[in-house]
């Protein structure tokens, strides 16, 4: 009788009922285990730049699958931070592990300039993405349904420079999408973009999120714009995170509701408080 009331997970022995806190911790072991993400484990991390010491020691655990956002003030060292984690950048001291059997396919960056190769068309930077796999058979088919993951199927043979700066940061992002990144790294992608197209960009950038189940980590000066995407806000100051702030408001978001625009204030007033300077956020 009482085994029949026994909670059992996948590969996991049976546990009391009363045992609510093993329960708990393997159901978001599972849970982490569902998404194609990778978790990220950071202990003790440090980079200078000759006497520059950017980052003082940052520790951080983001789990499988959660959108993290990181602000800061200009040169705090967000993008040095993101380089790191995505391999760009040598440690000087700490470390940075993820799941095992990680691939370098499996984290991918997606810059503020589309970076798209002019002599080439459309689907062909798409491919550009898929590194050593650009000569599968199926590259070709992977490219065109990454292309029409962020609704630009029917430029497939375009050149980029016909393309708006909305439709080249487009598809920046299905070359990063093309490889079924487990993590992919956004360093303010839509910083140069206008306001409307920044938003339609942020409903997508959710949307494949939401769809892949990546491990997304975006950089952004937009505070508005962490609180609207992210899971959880980072504030990085003096080398090493200040704020570690949970964004617990249900999605889908509704942008310029109460509560996103109290933890934005929140958190803009944090940042100013941080530094007597003039705000260059
Ligand atoms: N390759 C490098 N060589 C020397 N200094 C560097 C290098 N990369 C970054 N820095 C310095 O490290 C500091 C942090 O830079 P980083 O780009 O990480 O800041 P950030 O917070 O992303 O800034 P922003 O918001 O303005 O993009 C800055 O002072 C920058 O000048």
């Amino acid at each position: 009788m009482q085994e029949a009331i026994r909670f059992r997970l996948p590969d996991a022995e049976p546990v009391e009922p009363a045992d609510f806190i093993e329960q708990a911790r393997r159901l978001r072991r599972s849970s982490e285990v569902l998404s194609r993400g990778l978790a990220l484990t950071i202990r003790g991390l440090h980079k200078s730049f000759g006497d520059h010491q950017v980052l003082r020691g940052i520790d951080l655990h983001i789990p499988a699958g959660q959108f993290v956002a990181i602000v800061g003030r200009s040169g705090c060292g967000k993008s040095t931070l993101l380089r790191l984690i995505a391999g760009l950048e040598t440690i000087d001291a700490g470390a940075i592990s993820f799941g095992e059997e990680t691939r370098p396919e499996d984290i991918r960056v997606m810059f503020q300039e589309p970076r798209l190769l002019p002599w080439a068309r459309v689907l062909s930077n798409v491919e550009v993405g898929l590194g050593r796999d650009r000569a599968s058979s199926d590259a070709q088919a992977r490219a065109e349904k990454a292309l029409t993951e962020v609704g630009l199927g029917d430029k497939r043979g375009q050149w980029p420079a016909v393309l708006s700066g909305g439709q080249k940061q487009r598809v920046a992002l299905a070359r990063a999408l093309v490889s079924d990144p487990r993590i992919l790294a956004f360093d303010e992608p839509l910083g140069a973009l206008d306001a409307l197209t920044r938003i339609s960009m942020q409903r997508l950038l959710e949307r494949v999120w939401r769809d892949q189940a990546f491990t997304a980590i975006l950089v952004t000066h937009d505070v508005s714009e962490a609180v609207a995407l992210a899971d959880r806000v980072l504030v990085l100051e003096d080398g090493r995170i200040a704020h570690d702030i949970k964004v617990d408001v249900p999605r889908p978001r509704r942008r310029g509701s109460a509560d996103l625009a109290a933890l934005e204030g929140s958190i803009l007033r944090e940042l100013l408080q941080s530094n007597s300077e003039p705000s260059d956020l």
